[in-house]
């Protein structure tokens, strides 16, 4: 038990699956997972644990934004022992590449501006980039299941509304540099995962495009979800 996790310590599998949202994190255990069993129901970030393929996995909530991001992953790494952890999340596309629905693998990830990431000036600077296994296993992953993803750099940012607006024009200095997506915890998984010697993977699927302006429903969002989900539990049965 910690002070956010009900969980008894030997209650996660070795691999966690992470998602923002706990309407997620419980499709996904019923979905996919066999005897799926809810370890953590405190402040509804749930958490769940059951079997795929006859390995043992989790998923667990995170909520929105670096700073819950980080209580969840932080006691599971220091407290519950998992040793990978994956991100399965949202993001918004940043170039017309990242079309909507597809999936965003995050091979390096950013501050979106010098001032929005505060995570970034806790952890090592170096940590900014998936474990490299995880990371090749998906992409050949994707191609042997013809799932649509592509991997690159992506930024993160602590603020979803922000005052410049919420069109493209705020996200100059990240497409200058080449960024496809944004999401606001990829930063933090890849700097804790390091501070922990943990492994870990970001993969995101695009719910919006701020550069062509398309949006998904969130009614839609759970069979949005089967491919990255397919792709996050081939990788974690390979590892
Ligand atoms: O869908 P999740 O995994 O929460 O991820 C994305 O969605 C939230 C914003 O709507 C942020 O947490 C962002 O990173
Ligand atoms: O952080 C996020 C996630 C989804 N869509 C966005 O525009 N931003």
């Amino acid at each position: 038990m910690t002070p956010h996790n009900e969980a008894e310590r030997d209650d996660y599998a070795g691999t966690v699956l992470l998602a923002g949202d706990p309407q997620r994190a419980r499709w996904i255990a019923e979905t996919f997972l066999e005897a799926p069993r809810c370890v953590n129901r405190r402040r509804e970030a749930l958490g769940f644990t059951g079997t795929f393929r006859g390995s043992s996995i989790s998923v667990q909530t995170t909520g929105i934004g670096a700073s819950s991001f980080l209580i969840y992953t932080h006691e599971l790494l220091d407290h519950f022992g998992p040793r990978t952890l994956i991100r399965i999340g949202t993001c918004g596309g940043l170039t017309g590449a990242a079309a909507l629905r597809s999936l965003v693998i995050s091979s390096e990830v950013r501050g979106e501006d010098a001032v929005s990431g505060q995570v970034f000036g806790l952890y090592d600077a170096r940590d900014c980039r998936p474990d490299p296994d995880l990371l090749r296993r998906a992409l050949e992953k994707a191609g042997e299941l013809g799932i649509a993803c592509r991997a690159g750099l992506t930024v993160c940012s602590d603020v979803f509304y922000h005052p410049r607006g919420s069109g493209i024009s705020r996200f100059a200095a990240a497409q200058a540099a080449g960024a496809i997506a944004v999401d606001m915890e990829t930063s933090a998984l890849y700097r804790i995962a390091g501070h922990f010697g943990a492994r870990a993977l970001s993969i995101c699927t695009v719910v919006d495009n701020i550069a062509t302006g398309e949006e998904t429903d969130y009614a839609e969002r759970q069979a949005l979800f089967t491919d990255m989900t397919r792709l996050a539990l081939e990788v974690a049965c390979a590892s």
